[in-house]
Formats: structure tokens, C-alpha cells, sequence
């Protein structure tokens, strides 16, 4: 197993705030790992650090055998890191298929591969970003990413108020995304079933510290201590 990322005794956080207190872990090339965890504890503080966005106070974050930290937030993507933020950034005077292929790179990810995976995104492809529903806007968001060929796709709560039929295709979507094996995923979600089942490893954490890192399936079927951890809602 080679390790993609790995985040060694992090302290970061807002300016003088720390929120994410002495977090390690390691992500393995290919895999795909839920962040799960209460509201506000740090999970997308967590991301934010992974994108450069906040202030790292203390630690280390190594990403593809490099240090990931010293290099500049906006040269993260280039790196090969795809980031899905919870605002679902499209172009909305932008077609479909110009969002997805406006700042495609060549590589895995062709358009018609994201077709197959989004058959939505095909039968939309000349309408405009803001023609879409929330569902096609999140489905957009994530082919954008992958059209520039990351190494490590970051999604910030994907499913968050979306209609259950369309929560149904993207948690397919996403799970055939993550078994792709040229991948690797690290996806920040409330509905702890869904994600669990999306991904081969979880990471709980709390007020900023992982409390549990394990195996998804073994979470999912110990359902007193995911309910412990996390409550179901
Ligand atoms: N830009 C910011 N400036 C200062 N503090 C922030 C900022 N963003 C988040 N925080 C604080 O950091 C803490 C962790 O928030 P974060 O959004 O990372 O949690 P979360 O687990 O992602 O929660 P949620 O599921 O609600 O998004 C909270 O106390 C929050 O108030």
C-alpha cells in the first residue's frame, strides 16, 4: 500500500482559533475514507487544511511522498487535489458541457466516462448552470472535479438537502467513483449509513480530534458505538 496522504500531529485552524488538535492519519492511494462526526468538531476545517485555506499552527501534511503545506493553496489543484465544496461551484452562464470541459485536463476522466457515471449530465448538456436543480448542480460539481484528473477527491457533504431519488444516484455515482481504484476519495458526510457504505475506511472525529480511525464496514454493522460517536439523527 502506498500512502497518498497523510496528516502527521496537525494543529490548525483560524487565525489564532485552533480547531483540528494533534490530528494523524494516513490515507492510502486508491482508498476511500469517510469524515464523520457531530456538527462543527472540525471536518471541514479538516478539508480546509488539506486545500491551504486555514492556518496551520503545528505538524505536518505529506501528500504523493512531498510536503503538501508548503506549497501555495492555489497550486493544490494542480497537485492533483479535487476539492467539492458544500456551495456546489458551477459556472451558471456556463452550458453543462462547457463546465466540464472550460478547464479539463487530459487524463482517466474523459466526458464520456463522466456520462456513464452521470447519464443526467449527458441529457443536460446544453443547459445552462443555472438552469439545473440542486442534485444536477452537485452531480456537475463533482464531474467538474474529476475532469481535472485529481489524484484525491475531497467532497464536502454532497448529499447535504437533496431529494432522496437523487441522494439514490449519487451515493451509486460516488460508490463506483471510490472502486474505481484510481482514485482515492475523502468524503465529509452527516448521513453516516450512506457514507459508510460509499467507502472501505472511516474516520470519527470529535471537538477536533480523531476518536476512532477503522475499517467502514466494521463501523457500520457496530451500530451502538457509531450511535455513540456520532448519534444517528
Ligand atoms: N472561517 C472560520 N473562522 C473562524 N472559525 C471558524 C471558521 N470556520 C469554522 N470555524 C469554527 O471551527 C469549528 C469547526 O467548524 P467546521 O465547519 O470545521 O466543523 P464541521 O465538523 O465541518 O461542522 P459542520 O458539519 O457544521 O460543517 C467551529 O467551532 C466553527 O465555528
Amino acid at each position: 500500500m502506498r500512502p497518498l496522504l497523510q496528516f502527521e500531529q496537525v494543529s490548525a485552524g483560524y487565525d489564532r482559533a485552533v480547531i483540528l488538535d494533534d490530528v494523524s492519519f494516513t490515507l492510502e492511494e486508491g482508498h476511500s475514507v469517510a469524515l464523520l462526526g457531530r456538527n462543527g468538531v472540525g471536518k471541514s476545517t479538516l478539508i480546509g487544511t488539506i486545500m491551504g485555506a486555514t492556518r496551520l499552527h503545528r505538524g505536518a501534511i505529506q501528500f504523493a511522498g512531498a510536503p503538501l503545506h508548503t506549497i501555495a493553496p492555489h497550486r493544490r489543484a494542480a497537485a492533483g487535489l479535487g476539492w467539492v465544496a458544500q456551495e456546489r461551484w458551477v459556472f451558471p452562464s456556463l452550458s453543462v458541457r462547457e463546465n466540464l470541459t472550460v478547464a479539463a485536463r487530459r487524463g482517466p476522466w474523459t466526458l464520456q466516462r463522466i456520462h456513464a457515471l452521470f447519464p443526467r449530465l449527458q441529457e443536460r448538456s446544453a443547459n445552462m448552470g443555472n438552469q439545473l436543480s440542486g442534485g444536477e448542480q452537485q452531480m456537475l460539481a463533482i464531474a467538474r472535479a474529476l475532469m481535472l484528473q485529481p489524484r484525491l477527491l475531497l467532497l464536502d457533504e454532497p448529499l447535504e438537502g437533496l431529494a432522496p431519488v437523487i441522494v439514490e444516484q449519487l451515493t451509486e455515482a460516488i460508490g463506483t467513483m471510490s472502486r474505481t481504484g484510481d482514485l482515492s476519495l475523502l468524503l465529509v458526510e452527516q448521513h453516516a449509513h450512506q457514507a459508510l457504505a460509499m467507502t472501505r475506511h472511516a474516520i470519527v472525529m470529535d471537538r477536533g480530534r480523531i476518536v476512532h480511525d477503522g475499517s467502514s464496514a466494521e463501523l457500520l454493522a457496530d451500530r451502538g458505538r457509531l450511535e455513540a460517536m456520532i448519534g444517528l439523527g
